[in-house]
Protein backbone atom coordinates (compact mmCIF):
# COMPACT_ATOMS: atom_id res chain seq x y z
CA UNK A 1 0.00 0.00 0.00
CA UNK A 2 1.57 3.43 -0.55
CA UNK A 3 1.48 6.12 2.27
CA UNK A 4 0.04 9.31 0.84
CA UNK A 5 3.00 10.98 -0.97
CA UNK A 6 4.57 13.48 -0.36
CA UNK A 7 5.47 16.19 -3.44
CA UNK A 8 8.23 18.70 -3.95
CA UNK A 9 6.23 20.97 -6.24
CA UNK A 10 4.61 24.77 -6.16
CA UNK A 11 0.81 24.80 -5.62
CA UNK A 12 -0.77 25.41 -8.57
CA UNK A 13 1.49 23.24 -10.89
CA UNK A 14 0.16 21.17 -13.61
CA UNK A 15 0.22 17.70 -12.47
CA UNK A 16 -0.71 14.49 -15.53
CA UNK A 17 0.41 11.68 -17.23
CA UNK A 18 2.97 10.60 -19.72
CA UNK A 19 3.91 13.83 -21.70
CA UNK A 20 6.19 12.59 -24.18
CA UNK A 21 4.26 13.44 -27.46
CA UNK A 22 5.02 17.41 -26.09
CA UNK A 23 7.44 19.16 -27.56
CA UNK A 24 10.57 20.14 -25.22
CA UNK A 25 10.10 23.41 -23.49
CA UNK A 26 13.50 24.45 -21.93
CA UNK A 27 14.01 26.04 -19.02
CA UNK A 28 16.08 26.16 -15.44
CA UNK A 29 14.86 23.10 -12.48
CA UNK A 30 14.78 25.01 -9.29
CA UNK A 31 15.90 22.58 -6.92
CA UNK A 32 16.85 24.56 -3.64
CA UNK A 33 15.37 28.13 -2.60
CA UNK A 34 16.45 29.74 0.73
CA UNK A 35 18.42 26.12 1.61
CA UNK A 36 15.28 24.41 1.23
CA UNK A 37 14.46 21.29 -1.05
CA UNK A 38 12.10 22.04 -3.34
CA UNK A 39 11.68 20.92 -7.33
CA UNK A 40 9.73 23.52 -9.74
CA UNK A 41 10.28 24.09 -13.43
CA UNK A 42 11.07 27.71 -14.78
CA UNK A 43 10.46 27.96 -18.47
CA UNK A 44 12.70 29.93 -19.81
CA UNK A 45 11.79 31.49 -23.64
CA UNK A 46 14.91 33.14 -23.94
CA UNK A 47 15.83 34.97 -21.40
CA UNK A 48 14.69 35.11 -17.48
CA UNK A 49 15.92 37.86 -15.24
CA UNK A 50 16.23 36.11 -11.56
CA UNK A 51 16.30 38.24 -8.09
CA UNK A 52 14.17 38.63 -5.01
CA UNK A 53 11.38 39.67 -5.93
CA UNK A 54 11.16 37.87 -9.64
CA UNK A 55 7.77 37.21 -10.31
CA UNK A 56 8.59 34.12 -12.06
CA UNK A 57 10.10 33.01 -8.57
CA UNK A 58 6.61 32.96 -6.92
CA UNK A 59 6.13 32.87 -3.30
CA UNK A 60 9.15 31.31 -2.92
CA UNK A 61 11.84 33.89 -2.20
CA UNK A 62 15.82 33.66 -1.11
CA UNK A 63 16.55 36.50 1.20
CA UNK A 64 20.52 35.38 -0.03
CA UNK A 65 19.50 36.56 -3.27
CA UNK A 66 19.81 40.33 -4.75
CA UNK A 67 16.75 41.63 -5.94
CA UNK A 68 17.99 41.83 -9.22
CA UNK A 69 20.92 38.99 -9.10
CA UNK A 70 21.18 37.56 -12.23
CA UNK A 71 20.35 36.88 -15.99
CA UNK A 72 19.66 33.58 -17.87
CA UNK A 73 19.86 33.10 -21.39
CA UNK A 74 19.44 30.57 -23.72
CA UNK A 75 20.31 30.71 -27.07
CA UNK A 76 18.56 27.38 -28.60
CA UNK A 77 21.32 25.36 -27.70
CA UNK A 78 23.47 26.59 -24.60
CA UNK A 79 22.47 28.32 -21.40
CA UNK A 80 24.26 31.62 -20.36
CA UNK A 81 24.37 33.00 -17.08
CA UNK A 82 25.31 37.13 -16.43
CA UNK A 83 25.80 37.76 -13.03
CA UNK A 84 24.32 41.15 -12.42
CA UNK A 85 26.53 42.43 -9.23
CA UNK A 86 24.60 40.83 -6.87
CA UNK A 87 25.73 41.02 -3.57
CA UNK A 88 26.12 37.27 -2.06
CA UNK A 89 27.61 36.19 -5.68
CA UNK A 90 26.32 33.75 -8.41
CA UNK A 91 28.36 30.50 -8.73
CA UNK A 92 28.24 28.29 -12.42
CA UNK A 93 29.23 24.58 -12.36
CA UNK A 94 31.11 25.22 -9.03
CA UNK A 95 32.93 28.58 -10.24
CA UNK A 96 32.32 31.90 -9.09
CA UNK A 97 31.05 34.36 -12.06
CA UNK A 98 32.59 37.52 -12.36
CA UNK A 99 29.64 40.32 -12.87
CA UNK A 100 28.80 41.28 -16.09
CA UNK A 101 30.57 38.74 -17.97
CA UNK A 102 28.22 35.66 -19.51
CA UNK A 103 29.08 32.60 -18.90
CA UNK A 104 28.01 29.36 -19.91
CA UNK A 105 25.81 27.01 -17.80
CA UNK A 106 26.03 23.20 -18.22
CA UNK A 107 25.06 21.50 -14.62
CA UNK A 108 24.34 23.98 -11.75
CA UNK A 109 23.67 27.37 -10.74
CA UNK A 110 23.98 28.94 -7.75
CA UNK A 111 22.23 31.85 -6.14
CA UNK A 112 22.07 32.85 -2.77
CA UNK A 113 20.83 29.80 -1.10
CA UNK A 114 19.28 28.70 -4.42
CA UNK A 115 20.24 26.11 -7.22
CA UNK A 116 18.89 25.67 -10.03
CA UNK A 117 20.17 23.54 -13.15
CA UNK A 118 19.62 24.27 -16.97
CA UNK A 119 17.42 20.88 -18.63
CA UNK A 120 16.43 20.58 -22.46
CA UNK A 121 13.26 19.97 -21.39
CA UNK A 122 12.08 21.11 -17.49
CA UNK A 123 7.99 19.91 -18.99
CA UNK A 124 8.10 16.53 -17.34
CA UNK A 125 8.79 18.20 -13.94
CA UNK A 126 5.79 20.60 -14.74
CA UNK A 127 3.59 17.78 -15.22
CA UNK A 128 4.81 15.38 -12.49
CA UNK A 129 6.60 17.13 -9.97
CA UNK A 130 8.82 14.98 -7.41
CA UNK A 131 6.87 12.60 -5.19
CA UNK A 132 8.39 10.87 -2.10
CA UNK A 133 6.61 7.60 -1.66
CA UNK A 134 7.33 5.36 1.19
CA UNK A 135 11.04 7.31 1.76
CA UNK A 136 11.18 6.42 -2.09
CA UNK A 137 12.11 9.91 -4.29
CA UNK A 138 10.48 9.49 -7.68
CA UNK A 139 11.59 11.80 -10.22
CA UNK A 140 9.37 12.39 -13.22
CA UNK A 141 10.89 9.59 -15.40
CA UNK A 142 10.85 7.21 -12.12
CA UNK A 143 7.38 7.98 -12.29
CA UNK A 144 7.01 7.47 -16.30
CA UNK A 145 8.57 4.37 -15.79
CA UNK A 146 6.14 2.89 -13.04
CA UNK A 147 3.37 3.85 -14.90
CA UNK A 148 4.75 1.71 -17.61
CA UNK A 149 5.63 -0.90 -15.57
CA UNK A 150 2.08 -1.07 -14.04
CA UNK A 151 0.30 -1.55 -17.49
CA UNK A 152 2.40 -3.77 -18.34
CA UNK A 153 2.72 -5.74 -15.13
CA UNK A 154 -1.60 -6.06 -15.87
CA UNK A 155 -0.91 -8.55 -18.65
CA UNK A 156 2.39 -9.80 -18.81
CA UNK A 157 4.46 -12.95 -17.45
CA UNK A 158 8.08 -10.92 -17.23
CA UNK A 159 9.64 -7.90 -17.24
CA UNK A 160 13.21 -7.02 -17.92
CA UNK A 161 14.80 -3.98 -15.94
CA UNK A 162 17.92 -2.73 -17.10
CA UNK A 163 20.05 0.01 -15.69
CA UNK A 164 23.26 0.83 -13.61
CA UNK A 165 23.93 -0.46 -10.40
CA UNK A 166 22.36 1.66 -7.98
CA UNK A 167 19.51 3.14 -10.05
CA UNK A 168 16.15 1.38 -8.11
CA UNK A 169 15.64 -1.52 -9.80
CA UNK A 170 14.20 -3.39 -6.85
CA UNK A 171 11.42 -0.79 -6.73
CA UNK A 172 10.86 -0.99 -10.03
CA UNK A 173 10.43 -4.80 -9.68
CA UNK A 174 8.19 -4.38 -6.72
CA UNK A 175 6.03 -2.38 -8.55
CA UNK A 176 5.66 -5.14 -11.16
CA UNK A 177 5.30 -7.24 -8.15
CA UNK A 178 2.16 -4.85 -6.88
CA UNK A 179 0.46 -4.33 -9.97
CA UNK A 180 0.79 -8.05 -11.44
CA UNK A 181 -1.68 -10.93 -10.82
CA UNK A 182 0.67 -12.25 -7.93
CA UNK A 183 0.69 -8.97 -5.78
CA UNK A 184 -1.37 -10.90 -2.49
CA UNK A 185 2.12 -13.93 -2.63
CA UNK A 186 5.47 -13.28 -2.18
CA UNK A 187 8.17 -11.28 -3.78
CA UNK A 188 11.12 -13.27 -3.88
CA UNK A 189 14.56 -11.41 -4.78
CA UNK A 190 17.66 -13.43 -6.12
CA UNK A 191 20.98 -11.42 -6.96
CA UNK A 192 22.40 -14.35 -9.15
CA UNK A 193 25.52 -12.70 -9.44
CA UNK A 194 26.34 -13.88 -5.65
CA UNK A 195 25.27 -16.90 -5.63
CA UNK A 196 28.40 -19.66 -5.51
CA UNK A 197 28.44 -21.54 -8.90
CA UNK A 198 27.91 -24.53 -7.38
CA UNK A 199 24.57 -23.63 -5.03
CA UNK A 200 23.10 -22.24 -7.45
CA UNK A 201 20.96 -25.64 -8.41
CA UNK A 202 20.38 -26.23 -5.03
CA UNK A 203 19.63 -22.90 -4.10
CA UNK A 204 16.88 -22.12 -7.58
CA UNK A 205 15.07 -25.51 -7.62
CA UNK A 206 15.35 -27.06 -4.27
CA UNK A 207 16.48 -30.08 -2.68
CA UNK A 208 15.61 -33.87 -1.55
CA UNK A 209 16.58 -35.20 1.28
CA UNK A 210 19.60 -37.07 0.37
CA UNK A 211 20.42 -35.17 -3.06
CA UNK A 212 23.77 -35.23 -1.33
CA UNK A 213 25.66 -36.41 1.58
CA UNK A 214 24.16 -34.12 4.23
CA UNK A 215 20.84 -32.64 2.14
CA UNK A 216 17.80 -32.19 3.66
CA UNK A 217 14.38 -31.35 2.10
CA UNK A 218 14.79 -27.85 1.10
CA UNK A 219 12.61 -25.65 -0.91
CA UNK A 220 14.29 -23.32 -3.51
CA UNK A 221 13.94 -19.69 -4.87
CA UNK A 222 11.73 -20.76 -7.58
CA UNK A 223 8.73 -22.76 -4.95
CA UNK A 224 9.16 -19.82 -2.65
CA UNK A 225 8.09 -17.71 -4.99
CA UNK A 226 5.19 -19.37 -6.21
CA UNK A 227 1.38 -17.51 -6.45
CA UNK A 228 4.03 -14.45 -6.80
CA UNK A 229 6.91 -12.55 -8.02
CA UNK A 230 10.64 -14.16 -8.80
CA UNK A 231 13.13 -10.76 -9.17
CA UNK A 232 16.48 -12.57 -10.94
CA UNK A 233 19.05 -9.32 -10.50
CA UNK A 234 22.26 -10.54 -12.84
CA UNK A 235 20.48 -13.28 -14.30
CA UNK A 236 23.44 -13.72 -17.21
CA UNK A 237 25.85 -14.77 -14.07
CA UNK A 238 24.24 -18.11 -13.80
CA UNK A 239 26.25 -20.51 -15.55
CA UNK A 240 24.79 -22.07 -19.06
CA UNK A 241 23.11 -25.18 -17.55
CA UNK A 242 21.35 -23.77 -14.94
CA UNK A 243 19.88 -21.56 -17.39
CA UNK A 244 19.01 -24.04 -19.41
CA UNK A 245 17.45 -25.56 -16.34
CA UNK A 246 15.41 -22.23 -15.28
CA UNK A 247 14.54 -21.62 -18.64
CA UNK A 248 12.93 -25.15 -18.74
CA UNK A 249 10.66 -25.03 -15.28
CA UNK A 250 9.59 -21.20 -16.77
CA UNK A 251 8.73 -23.02 -19.76
CA UNK A 252 7.17 -25.70 -18.27
CA UNK A 253 5.66 -23.97 -14.77
CA UNK A 254 6.99 -27.08 -13.15
CA UNK A 255 10.30 -27.84 -10.62
CA UNK A 256 12.12 -30.67 -10.33
CA UNK A 257 14.33 -30.31 -6.66
CA UNK A 258 17.70 -31.72 -6.90
CA UNK A 259 17.23 -35.58 -5.79
CA UNK A 260 13.56 -35.32 -6.63
CA UNK A 261 11.44 -37.33 -8.70
CA UNK A 262 8.32 -35.69 -8.88
CA UNK A 263 8.43 -31.94 -10.02
CA UNK A 264 6.30 -29.59 -8.55
CA UNK A 265 3.63 -27.20 -10.33
CA UNK A 266 4.58 -23.17 -9.66
CA UNK A 267 2.83 -20.10 -10.62
CA UNK A 268 4.90 -17.38 -10.68
CA UNK A 269 5.85 -13.85 -12.42
CA UNK A 270 9.45 -13.26 -13.58
CA UNK A 271 11.00 -10.08 -13.59
CA UNK A 272 14.68 -10.00 -14.24
CA UNK A 273 17.58 -6.70 -13.91
CA UNK A 274 20.98 -6.10 -15.06
CA UNK A 275 23.09 -3.68 -16.45
CA UNK A 276 24.36 -5.37 -19.65
CA UNK A 277 22.97 -5.59 -23.06
CA UNK A 278 21.66 -8.80 -23.09
CA UNK A 279 21.33 -9.11 -26.85
CA UNK A 280 25.23 -8.98 -26.81
CA UNK A 281 24.95 -11.76 -23.83
CA UNK A 282 23.46 -13.73 -26.12
CA UNK A 283 26.21 -13.16 -28.80
CA UNK A 284 28.89 -13.54 -26.76
CA UNK A 285 27.35 -17.17 -25.62
CA UNK A 286 27.14 -15.51 -22.02
CA UNK A 287 22.79 -15.99 -21.96
CA UNK A 288 20.88 -18.53 -23.79
CA UNK A 289 19.12 -17.20 -26.48
CA UNK A 290 15.62 -19.17 -25.90
CA UNK A 291 16.24 -17.69 -22.03
CA UNK A 292 16.18 -13.98 -23.84
CA UNK A 293 13.25 -14.29 -25.52
CA UNK A 294 11.84 -15.63 -22.34
CA UNK A 295 12.78 -12.97 -20.02
CA UNK A 296 14.28 -10.44 -21.80
CA UNK A 297 11.11 -9.18 -23.39
CA UNK A 298 9.65 -6.72 -23.17
CA UNK A 299 12.30 -4.53 -21.74
CA UNK A 300 12.50 -1.03 -19.88
CA UNK A 301 15.25 1.12 -19.02
CA UNK A 302 16.13 2.87 -15.97
CA UNK A 303 18.32 6.19 -16.70
CA UNK A 304 21.22 6.50 -14.23
CA UNK A 305 21.35 9.03 -11.83
CA UNK A 306 22.88 11.80 -13.11
CA UNK A 307 20.37 12.02 -15.67
CA UNK A 308 17.45 12.37 -12.82
CA UNK A 309 19.41 15.53 -11.10
CA UNK A 310 16.00 16.53 -9.55
CA UNK A 311 15.74 13.66 -7.64
CA UNK A 312 19.45 14.12 -6.18
CA UNK A 313 18.59 17.63 -3.59
CA UNK A 314 15.85 14.81 -1.99
CA UNK A 315 17.80 12.33 -1.80
CA UNK A 316 20.75 14.18 0.13
CA UNK A 317 18.32 16.14 2.60
CA UNK A 318 16.70 12.05 3.15
CA UNK A 319 19.43 10.67 3.74
CA UNK A 320 21.15 13.41 6.11
CA UNK A 321 17.79 12.97 8.32
CA UNK A 322 18.10 9.35 8.72
CA UNK A 323 21.00 9.70 10.06
CA UNK A 324 19.63 12.38 12.92
CA UNK A 325 16.48 14.83 12.77
CA UNK A 326 18.54 17.44 13.72
CA UNK A 327 21.08 17.96 10.69
CA UNK A 328 20.07 19.31 8.02
CA UNK A 329 21.60 19.56 4.60
CA UNK A 330 23.70 23.08 3.45
CA UNK A 331 23.13 24.48 -0.35
CA UNK A 332 27.09 23.74 -0.60
CA UNK A 333 26.39 20.05 0.06
CA UNK A 334 23.39 19.82 -2.19
CA UNK A 335 25.50 21.54 -5.16
CA UNK A 336 28.74 19.66 -5.09
CA UNK A 337 26.12 16.44 -5.04
CA UNK A 338 24.35 17.96 -8.61
CA UNK A 339 28.01 18.80 -9.42
CA UNK A 340 29.28 14.63 -9.26
CA UNK A 341 28.55 11.60 -11.57
CA UNK A 342 27.57 9.03 -8.56
CA UNK A 343 28.62 6.13 -11.12
CA UNK A 344 27.30 3.91 -8.67
CA UNK A 345 23.94 6.11 -8.66
CA UNK A 346 21.37 6.05 -5.60
CA UNK A 347 23.10 3.59 -3.78
CA UNK A 348 26.53 5.68 -3.90
CA UNK A 349 24.80 8.81 -3.21
CA UNK A 350 23.05 7.23 0.09
CA UNK A 351 25.65 6.18 1.41
CA UNK A 352 27.99 9.25 1.05
CA UNK A 353 25.47 11.63 2.28
CA UNK A 354 25.06 9.97 5.57
CA UNK A 355 28.95 9.54 5.76
CA UNK A 356 28.88 13.25 5.45
CA UNK A 357 26.37 13.67 7.82
CA UNK A 358 28.32 11.77 10.26
CA UNK A 359 31.36 13.66 9.69
CA UNK A 360 29.12 16.63 10.85
CA UNK A 361 28.17 15.28 14.17
CA UNK A 362 31.77 14.33 14.43
CA UNK A 363 32.97 17.99 14.21
CA UNK A 364 29.73 19.06 15.95
CA UNK A 365 28.14 20.70 13.19
CA UNK A 366 24.42 20.18 12.48
CA UNK A 367 24.23 21.99 9.21
CA UNK A 368 26.43 19.09 7.06
CA UNK A 369 28.49 21.51 4.21
CA UNK A 370 30.50 20.60 1.59
CA UNK A 371 33.41 20.12 3.87
CA UNK A 372 31.96 17.18 5.47
CA UNK A 373 31.35 15.34 1.94
CA UNK A 374 34.44 12.90 1.22
CA UNK A 375 36.58 14.56 -1.74
CA UNK A 376 36.25 10.98 -4.14
CA UNK A 377 32.81 10.71 -3.04
CA UNK A 378 30.25 10.29 -6.40
CA UNK A 379 33.12 10.46 -8.51
CA UNK A 380 34.55 6.55 -8.20
CA UNK A 381 34.63 7.04 -12.30
CA UNK A 382 37.48 9.12 -12.07
CA UNK A 383 37.56 13.19 -11.18
CA UNK A 384 34.31 15.70 -10.82
CA UNK A 385 32.69 15.49 -14.64
CA UNK A 386 31.58 18.60 -15.59
CA UNK A 387 30.26 16.86 -18.42
CA UNK A 388 26.72 18.05 -19.40
CA UNK A 389 23.51 16.00 -18.34
CA UNK A 390 21.73 15.94 -21.54
CA UNK A 391 23.99 14.37 -24.48
CA UNK A 392 26.22 17.18 -26.00
CA UNK A 393 25.60 17.27 -29.88
CA UNK A 394 27.57 15.59 -32.15
CA UNK A 395 31.31 17.12 -33.18
CA UNK A 396 33.80 16.18 -35.45
CA UNK A 397 36.44 15.97 -32.29
CA UNK A 398 38.82 13.01 -32.80
CA UNK A 399 38.11 9.78 -31.37
CA UNK A 400 39.01 9.37 -27.34
CA UNK A 401 41.99 7.37 -26.89
CA UNK A 402 42.11 4.25 -25.79
CA UNK A 403 42.98 5.00 -22.23
CA UNK A 404 41.31 8.15 -20.99
CA UNK A 405 42.06 10.05 -17.84
CA UNK A 406 39.11 8.86 -16.53
CA UNK A 407 39.90 5.61 -16.94
CA UNK A 408 43.21 5.98 -15.22
CA UNK A 409 41.84 7.86 -12.03
CA UNK A 410 39.00 5.02 -11.76
CA UNK A 411 41.76 2.19 -12.23
CA UNK A 412 43.92 3.96 -9.51
CA UNK A 413 41.06 4.64 -7.09
CA UNK A 414 39.95 0.86 -7.71
CA UNK A 415 43.86 -0.44 -6.83
CA UNK A 416 43.92 1.90 -3.82
CA UNK A 417 40.58 0.62 -1.97
CA UNK A 418 41.63 -2.43 -3.21
CA UNK A 419 44.38 -1.81 -0.90
CA UNK A 420 43.55 -0.24 1.91
CA UNK A 421 40.58 -3.47 2.54
CA UNK A 422 43.28 -5.95 1.98
CA UNK A 423 41.76 -6.98 -1.59
CA UNK A 424 38.23 -7.99 0.26
CA UNK A 425 35.38 -7.72 -2.40
CA UNK A 426 32.74 -6.60 0.05
CA UNK A 427 34.58 -3.75 2.19
CA UNK A 428 36.26 -2.86 -1.36
CA UNK A 429 33.09 -2.09 -2.62
CA UNK A 430 31.23 -0.69 0.61
CA UNK A 431 34.05 1.51 0.33
CA UNK A 432 33.94 2.98 -2.87
CA UNK A 433 29.68 3.06 -2.89
CA UNK A 434 29.32 0.03 -5.23
CA UNK A 435 27.84 -3.01 -4.98
CA UNK A 436 30.15 -6.08 -5.04
CA UNK A 437 28.69 -6.92 -9.03
CA UNK A 438 29.87 -3.77 -9.89
CA UNK A 439 33.29 -3.88 -8.22
CA UNK A 440 33.90 -7.36 -10.24
CA UNK A 441 32.69 -5.66 -13.33
CA UNK A 442 35.27 -2.94 -12.93
CA UNK A 443 38.56 -5.30 -11.98
CA UNK A 444 37.51 -7.53 -15.09
CA UNK A 445 37.25 -4.23 -17.29
CA UNK A 446 40.67 -2.55 -15.94
CA UNK A 447 41.78 -6.39 -15.70
CA UNK A 448 42.26 -6.17 -12.10
CA UNK A 449 42.65 -9.11 -9.45
CA UNK A 450 42.02 -9.52 -5.98
CA UNK A 451 46.16 -9.40 -5.45
CA UNK A 452 46.51 -6.24 -6.88
CA UNK A 453 44.99 -4.53 -3.77
CA UNK A 454 48.21 -6.41 -1.63
CA UNK A 455 51.09 -4.15 -1.41
N1 LIG B 1 14.73 6.84 -5.77
C1 LIG B 1 15.17 6.30 -4.64
N2 LIG B 1 14.79 6.83 -3.43
C2 LIG B 1 15.27 6.31 -2.27
N3 LIG B 1 16.12 5.26 -2.21
C3 LIG B 1 16.50 4.70 -3.36
C4 LIG B 1 16.05 5.18 -4.63
N4 LIG B 1 16.61 4.41 -5.61
C5 LIG B 1 17.38 3.51 -5.00
N5 LIG B 1 17.33 3.67 -3.66
C6 LIG B 1 18.08 2.89 -2.67
O1 LIG B 1 19.37 2.66 -3.22
C7 LIG B 1 19.79 1.31 -2.97
C8 LIG B 1 20.06 0.63 -4.30
O2 LIG B 1 18.85 0.41 -4.99
P1 LIG B 1 18.53 -0.99 -5.73
O3 LIG B 1 19.00 -2.14 -4.89
O4 LIG B 1 17.12 -0.99 -6.15
O5 LIG B 1 19.49 -0.83 -6.98
P2 LIG B 1 19.63 -1.76 -8.24
O6 LIG B 1 19.38 -0.91 -9.42
O7 LIG B 1 18.79 -3.00 -8.07
O8 LIG B 1 21.20 -2.09 -8.18
P3 LIG B 1 21.96 -3.50 -8.14
O9 LIG B 1 21.71 -4.12 -9.46
O10 LIG B 1 23.38 -3.11 -7.91
O11 LIG B 1 21.36 -4.26 -6.97
C9 LIG B 1 18.68 0.67 -2.17
O12 LIG B 1 19.02 0.80 -0.79
C10 LIG B 1 17.47 1.50 -2.48
O13 LIG B 1 16.52 1.48 -1.45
Amino acid sequence: MEQAPSTLQPSGSVRAGSGSEEPPVPGLLRLACAGAVMAEALPLRVELALGRTSPELGEAQDPRMSRSHARVHHDGRRFWVTDLGSQNGTWVDGEACVAGTPREARRVIRMGDSLFVPSADVGPLMRCGVRVVEGFVRGPAFQRLLEQVARTAGHGFSLHIHGESGTGKEEVARTFHAQGPGARGPFVAVNCAAIPQGLAERLLFGARRGAFSGADDAEGYLQAADGGTLFLDEVAELDLGVQAKLLRALETREVLPLGGSRPRKVDLQVCSAGNRDLRAMVANGKLREDLYFRLGRPEVTLPPLRQRPEEIPALVAMSVRELSPELSAHVTLLEACLLRPWPGNVRELRVEARAAAQEALLRGALRVEVSHLGPSAGTAFGPPSSAPLEPAPKTSSPPPSRVSPLEEGERARVVEALRQHGGNVAATARALGMHRTQLRRLLERHGLSLEDGSS
